[in-house]
């Protein structure tokens, strides 16, 4: 049995998109997350199926596209580590690129024509000032940036096309949890800074480095845009509704338009938990710009979006709540098997709108 409020998302198990699922099925649509689970968890898969798979895979994005008839996607699957990208670029042009052409390849094949794309500000590199408007001139300076704006770019001439109609969302810093705490962030390996701090706070690792205090900023450090995981998850359904009521194809910032240094991110966990945060200062960590902060006022005027959660204490607060569960969250050794490309069962869940 069809259901006509099926979406597909892919990195639907990871952090974001574990999230945005969610939001969906609130909003009265039914996230089918499409996902490989290298850095995801089938836990995190509470309001629709799973189906698992590689967007590397375009036969299987085929069959799962062609069993649901998604009426649109949301696109979040792709490596995500800024370091990492600059140590292994090809895995990130084949994983983020490659994948990303096989999934609109797979949509224009199967007639799928709206997408909602997880896009980055690391793809404006050094902005020439602040804040960052959707204006501001792109050069990213990371090999993940640039794979993102290849994507942007991508998925900007399949509109005229194939008549693709997309809109990009780029992200400033994501972090937080669920409010309610069913879901939240949970990588392996944790390369974000507000969880490893809280790891130092609570003792489970001794301490965080500072990747340079040589910046030329306030304090030395670098400044973020830290925005609510919640917030970018109403986002994606904002987004989604004004595609689907014919808004044009663009792009969007998503942040706060608040930056703090990782000085101000240490001093506020240890204010949120009441915890010291040991640290010391180390090298620079290469592919990272000074200053990163979002003028996000496109979104609200045209999205309607405005953040529920902007200040940097509740974003703590919401990611320190699920980091003391912590162990709550089931391990992915602990659960059941599953036999890869098991599901397609077609939409078992009706939604109530
Ligand atoms: N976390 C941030 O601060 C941030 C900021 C800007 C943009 N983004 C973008 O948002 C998206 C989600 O980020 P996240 O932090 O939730 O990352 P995440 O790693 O938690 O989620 C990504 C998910 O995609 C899956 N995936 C990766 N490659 C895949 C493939 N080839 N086939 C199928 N599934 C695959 C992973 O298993 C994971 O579940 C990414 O596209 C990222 O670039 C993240
Ligand atoms: O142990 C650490 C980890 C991070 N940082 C610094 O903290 C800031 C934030 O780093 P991190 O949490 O790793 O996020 P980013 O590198 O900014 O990247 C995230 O935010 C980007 C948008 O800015 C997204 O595109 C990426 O996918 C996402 O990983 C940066 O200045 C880092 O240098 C430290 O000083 N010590």
């Amino acid at each position: 049995m069809m259901n006509d409020r099926t979406v597909l998302v892919t990195g639907g198990a990871g952090y974001i998109g574990s999230h945005a699922c969610k939001a969906l099925r609130r909003a009265g649509y039914l996230p089918v997350s499409f996902d490989n689970l290298a850095y995801g968890h089938e836990w995190a898969v509470k309001w629709g199926p799973l189906e698992r798979g590689d967007l590397l895979d375009k036969a299987r994005l085929s069959e799962v596209i062609r069993a649901y008839r998604p009426l649109g996607v949301l696109h979040f699957a792709a490596f995500a580590y800024v370091g990492e990208s600059v140590v292994e670029p090809a895995k990130y042009y084949r994983n983020n690129v490659v994948g990303s052409l096989n999934l609109l390849e797979a949509m224009r094949e199967e007639g799928v024509g709206t997408l909602v794309f997880s896009s980055t500000c690391a793809t404006y590199g050094i902005p020439a000032g602040l804040p960052i408007t959707e204006d501001t001139p792109r050069h990213p300076i990371n090999p993940y940036g640039a794979t993102k704006l290849h994507v942007e770019r991508m998925i900007a001439d399949f509109g005229p096309a194939y008549g693709l109609a997309s809109l990009s969302l780029r992200y400033f810093n994501a972090a937080g949890a669920d409010p309610e705490g069913e879901i939240g962030e949970d990588h392996d390996p944790e390369t974000h800074l507000i969880p490893l701090v809280l790891d130092a706070a609570a003792g489970r690792r001794p301490d965080v480095s500072v990747f340079g205090a040589d910046y030329d900023t306030p304090d030395g450090t670098c400044v973020r845009d830290y925005i609510h995981v919640t917030d970018l998850a109403d986002a994606h359904v904002r987004a989604l509704d004004a595609l689907r009521k014919g808004v044009p194809s663009g792009a969007y910032n998503l942040g706060n338009g608040l930056g703090f240094s990782v000085r101000e991110v240490l001093s506020t966990v240890e204010r949120v938990t009441g915890r010291p945060v040991p640290f010391r200062v180390s090298e620079r960590r290469p592919g990272d710009p000074a200053a990163l902060v979002s003028d996000a006022s496109k979104a609200r005027a045209e999205l309607g979006w405005e953040p529920q959660m902007p200040a940097l204490d509740d974003i703590v607060r919401t990611a320190w709540a699920w980091h003391q569960r912590g162990a709550s969250a089931p391990s992915d050794a602990g659960r059941a098997p599953s036999v890869p490309h098991a599901p397609l069962l077609v939409n078992p869940l009706r939604i109530e709108a």
